[in-house]
């Protein structure tokens, strides 16, 4: 027989005592160890129009409910006895007569009564500031026949529902809906258009990819026991289809997976590694990140999904991209090597620069030309500078004036290596250059997250640690969400995801009402330079929340007092402290953060940081603030720009830098500036 286990089951045993969960714990083992249940006390539940539910005992009032049916056991939910029996009183577990998915059907009654009033003061509560609804609010869904409809997983009971739903109504309803229908209906609202489902039923309804992100087989007691382990970590046992294929799909050349934030690229590139390595046992898998705290982030949720013990954790690297890149070049060198910093940088352009008595240019343009074109592309001589297209900026640069600026170039070379220093991209280059070579590469699969933030030293070297062979290279990444690095072709480097690339639509950590106003601060679709685009109309989020606010003060003081109210009311409501971030552009900013939220019980447990350690954290609540005019953005940058192309990227990036931030907000989000606002808190508005 074979055993289910259902994602509605393991948020429920999420929400029970300790005691509780070790008492369903024993259940659900012996229960596994012999699904007939002989032995156990199990009975039929009358009142619920679906036969094939049981109860279970787990103790004097903990209940199991389990879905029998031909030679399949879903464990489907659990609760207190009165619970649980009205649970599986009100549901029909049932394969989706057009898709073939078994899905988890609501019985449909009354919108009244399964939207009490409560859950409209939560959703719109009332110091934030909800659209009206007009008198005649617009039927969304009112055309929508319904085979379309059903075509999308709407249970045919709920079809007449949807059609006189307007949209409030909508949110509300969607909640009752399987998740491929409301984020199909969502996508609708959004886009008119519904998607176009290219899944074929399959012939088993629990094999359905709709069916498996909300029920999994469990084969062995080593995966129940994952399943139990961390009940909360949706991810790790119910993924998307749209990231199931990515993650199952085999790719004879680079690929990458993009997606707005929170649509989980990162969650799809951890479990392709443990994919990878289950599947080859003398695979070599590097997974990478762009920091040392999202690696180490990314190594805890390997252990999620492949338990510490097991040799898949063994057989993952998992590292910053200049990490590996250090340890590789010790390996290769036999020496760490000395980076020079940014200021070392700077005073060294300088004092070349001062040398050469250069007269028509800024120290600035000077830093700037060596930082994005000669130390980023490795440019090594005066023949490969007359020669380089200089990507990404437009002030151009005639043969004379590179013949010029050459023997600057060359000389910071030279002064860098006299004292012994490697740039961070030098790192790259050189072990690139060692190890193109070498035809015994570190590793046979590399996964990158944050890869829009790769710059093409870094690219260049993975691409050359890279194997032949499939499913060597992969990225995920959000074009949206480059900060750090001038655009550039990757397909100049040898990288080319062309045919190769996929956009994620659900977002998962982000309320619609607070990914709808970020996404106000970016174009609708983003195109690389190799012109692959990242189209991010149609992204969805998964549950609903309060708007988020953005207000404007006359003083800080008034700032910070707003600051602190939001957070209090947060923790008033039950978001612990270590789930709230305070985020400001700079390190310089975090004074006027901490005067903010001094006053608060447990404020060391807050995460307060400048925006750009803001990648790829999140928190129940986030406030972004002294989002002031010359702070957002930034002047220094602006005033650093050395020709139009650069100023256009800055005013980019800064804006990416705000998007960033909003996003890392799950529930609340509250935006503040002391007057003048940013500019961009207008794009910030709600739709
Ligand atoms: N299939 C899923 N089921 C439930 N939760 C999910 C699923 N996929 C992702 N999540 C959750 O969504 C949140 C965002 O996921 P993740 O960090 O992978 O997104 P991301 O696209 O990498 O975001 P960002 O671009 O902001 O870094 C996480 O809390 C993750 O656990």
């Amino acid at each position: 027989m074979k055993f289910h286990l259902a994602e509605t089951f393991t948020t429920a045993y999420d929400k029970l005592t300790g005691q509780e969960q070790k008492a369903v714990k024993a259940t659900v083992f012996d229960l596994q160890l012999d699904p007939s249940g002989r032995g156990l006390r199990m009975h039929r539940i009358d009142n619920s129009n679906d036969p094939n539910f049981w109860s279970m005992r787990v103790n004097r009032d903990v209940r199991l409910i389990i879905h029998k049916t031909g030679d399949s056991l879903l464990v489907a939910y659990v609760d207190h006895h009165d619970k649980a029996y009205a649970w599986a009183e009100r549901r029909r577990i049932e394969a989706h007569p057009k898709t073939g998915a078994i899905q988890i059907v609501e019985v449909r009654e009354r919108v009244e009564e399964i939207a009490p009033p409560e859950q409209f003061d939560f959703v719109y509560p009332a110091e934030d500031v909800a659209p009206e609804t007009p008198a005649s609010a617009p039927k969304h869904f009112a055309a929508l026949a319904d085979d379309a409809l059903l075509s999308v997983g709407v249970p045919s009971d709920w079809l007449a529902d949807i059609r006189a739903a307007t949209e409030d109504e909508f949110f509300v309803l969607a909640e009752h809906l399987p998740s491929e229908a409301a984020e199909a209906l969502l996508e609708f609202a959004a886009t008119g258009k519904l998607p176009a489902f290219a899944i074929e039923p399959t012939s088993d309804p629990f094999e359905h990819p709709d069916a498996q992100r909300r029920i999994r087989l469990i084969s062995d007691s080593e995966e129940l026991e994952q399943a139990l382990a961390f009940p909360w970590e949706k991810w790790g046992v119910f993924l998307h289809p749209a990231q199931r294929k990515i993650v199952d799909q085999d790719f004879n050349g680079p690929a990458r997976v993009a997606g707005s934030a929170g649509t989980g690229k990162t969650v799809v590139a951890i479990h392709r590694a443990v994919r990878l390595a289950r599947e080859n046992p003398n695979a070599r898998i590097f997974l990478g990140s762009f920091s040392d705290p999202l690696a180490r982030s990314m190594e805890r949720k390997i252990a999620v999904l492949a338990p510490e013990t097991s040799e898949v954790t063994r057989r993952v690297t998992t590292a910053s991209f200049q990490a590996i890149a250090e340890q590789l070049f010790q390996l290769e060198f036999g020496a760490r090597p000395r980076i020079a910093s940014e200021k070392v940088i700077r005073q060294t352009v300088e004092a070349a620069a001062a040398d050469l008595n250069l007269s028509g240019f800024s120290n600035r343009f000077f830093v700037s030309e060596w930082t994005n074109v000669i130390d980023a592309w490795g440019v090594g001589s005066s023949d490969e500078y007359a020669n380089i297209a200089r990507m990404g900026r437009k002030s151009r640069l005639g043969p004379k004036q590179r013949e010029l600026l050459w023997p600057l170039f060359e000389s910071v070379r030279q002064k860098l290596k006299a004292a012994g220093y490697l740039t961070s991209a030098d790192v790259f280059t050189e072990l690139a250059d060692r190890l193109t070579e070498k035809s015994a590469k570190p590793f046979d699969h590399i996964i990158l997250d944050e890869a829009q933030d790769l710059g093409p030293a870094e690219l260049r070297f993975f691409a050359a640690i890279s194997s032949d062979s499939d499913n060597a290279l992969f990225f995920a990444g959000d074009l949206g969400q480059r900060i750090f690095q001038h655009p550039y072709s990757w397909k100049s480097l040898g990288v080319d995801v062309r045919g190769r690339s996929s956009t994620l639509k659900v977002c998962y950590r982000t309320s619609r009402q607070i990914r709808s106003a970020a996404d106000n601060l970016l174009p609708l679709h983003l195109r690389d330079v190799d012109g692959v685009e990242e189209a991010r109309s149609g992204t969805v989020s998964t549950f609903e929340g309060p708007f988020p606010i953005v207000e404007i003060f006359a003083s800080e003081a008034e700032e910070a007092t707003r600051v602190a109210a939001f957070i209090s009311s947060a923790i008033t409501d039950g978001v612990a402290p270590k789930e709230i971030g305070v985020f400001v552009r700079t390190p310089s900013l975090t004074p006027r953060a901490r005067d903010a939220i001094s006053g608060i019980d447990e404020s060391a447990e807050i995460t307060i940081a400048n925006m750009h350690l803001a990648k790829g954290l999140e928190f129940r609540a986030v406030a972004v603030m002294a989002c002031d005019e010359g702070v957002l953005p930034l002047d220094d940058r602006v005033a650093d720009a050395a020709d139009e192309a650069e100023l256009d990227d800055i005013y980019e990036t800064e804006r990416r830098l705000l998007y960033v931030a909003c996003t890392r907000a799950r529930d609340r989000l509250l935006v503040t500036a002391s007057a003048p606002g940013s500019e961009y808190l207008h794009d910030l508005k709600l739709d």
